[in-house]
């Protein structure tokens, strides 16, 4: 690829940007950022080539642009960029939310929308910014696209090609699939976390229970340190699936509540071998 634009260089854009560098598949990258500081950083640090404030002269000869900022910014980004969106260019982003995503382009660009090819890649971090960027973040990561139907296959190969080149497996599935998949197995676990260190941080003794937490809720609570803006932005576009999960999850605690209260030892080693099993090979097939 000649030249690649990225609308926010922070963490994903940023390694997007360091892994196709380090293949060698683009020769020029553009960032368009929020934060003038930022952007300079990842100037800086040669993440990218050039950092642009103008739309016009950032979209000029593009083959591809890629949207790696918080979902709700969508929108806008995609209104901001269409009166200079040339026929050859293909628009993709990185949202961790697709129904939404779907429903922007299509309002956005109108019956150009087929210039765009949602995506998201299934690899981050609860660190965020250009500065914790790394050229592996995707490594052997699976990337989720969901394409409409009347995009031409030759530009969703260059979406594939493009997060090939970062090391990542291509999948396809729609939006409304991709985005209760992942209320489940990311944006609520997500949330949980985010809900049991803030019941605990409000507590008196916030300090003293912190000062003894150890490993388990480490493992637990990293996630919890992810940036807000993202999380909040993903939560409110998946309300509808993540309230479902939410309920499924009450659900289980209150079964979980019921067997301990019971003093039902049985049932809890039960439960507890299953969900160990289950986690446990997940674990061996994932290898992450
Ligand atoms: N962090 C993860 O684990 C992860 C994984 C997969 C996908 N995602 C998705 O990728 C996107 C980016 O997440 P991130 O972790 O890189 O966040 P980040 O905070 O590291 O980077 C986001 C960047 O976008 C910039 N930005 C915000 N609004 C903008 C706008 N209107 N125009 C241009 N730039 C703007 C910010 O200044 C920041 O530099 C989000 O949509 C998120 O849902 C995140
Ligand atoms: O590793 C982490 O910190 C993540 O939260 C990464 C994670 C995930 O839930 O697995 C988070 C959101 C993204 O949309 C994709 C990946």
């Amino acid at each position: 690829m000649n030249k690649l634009v990225i609308f926010g260089v922070g963490l994903i854009g940023g390694s997007v940007a360091l892994a196709l560098k380090q293949a060698q598949a683009v020769r020029h990258i553009v960032g368009i950022g929020r934060d003038g500081d930022h952007l300079q950083t990842a100037l800086e640090l040669g993440v990218i080539d050039e950092a642009q404030t103008s739309l016009a002269s950032a979209l000029d000869q593009a083959d591809m642009v890629l949207i790696a900022a918080p979902v709700a910014q969508t929108f806008s980004i995609l209104q901001s960029i269409a009166p200079h969106l040339s026929p050859d260019t293909i628009v993709t982003d990185a949202g961790s939310t697709k129904s939404d995503i779907v429903a922007y382009a299509e309002t956005a660009l109108g019956d150009r929308h087929h210039q765009f090819v949602p995506g998201h890649p299934i690899a981050g971090a609860e660190k965020s910014g250009v500065t914790a960027a790394r050229a592996d973040l995707f490594s052997k990561k699976n990337v989720v696209l969901t394409p409409f139907s009347n995009t031409k296959a030759s530009d969703i190969g260059k979406v594939q090609a493009m997060w090939e080149a970062c090391g990542a497996h291509v999948i396809k599935m729609t939006a409304a699939e991709h985005d209760r998949i992942f209320a489940a197995v990311s944006h609520l676990p997500h949330l949980l976390a985010f809900a049991l260190v803030n019941e605990l941080a409000n507590r008196p003794n916030a300090d003293q229970l912190f000062d003894f937490a150890a490993s388990g809720f480490r493992d637990f609570s990293r996630i919890a340190g992810s940036h807000p803006e993202m999380w909040r932005d993903i939560s409110l576009a998946n309300q509808a699936a993540l309230l479902d999960e939410i309920d499924a999850y009450q659900a289980q605690l209150s079964h979980v509540r019921e067997l301990l209260q019971q003093q039902d030892g049985a049932g809890l080693q039960q439960l507890f071998e299953r969900a160990s099993h289950a986690r446990n090979a997940w674990a061996r097939h994932k290898k992450y």
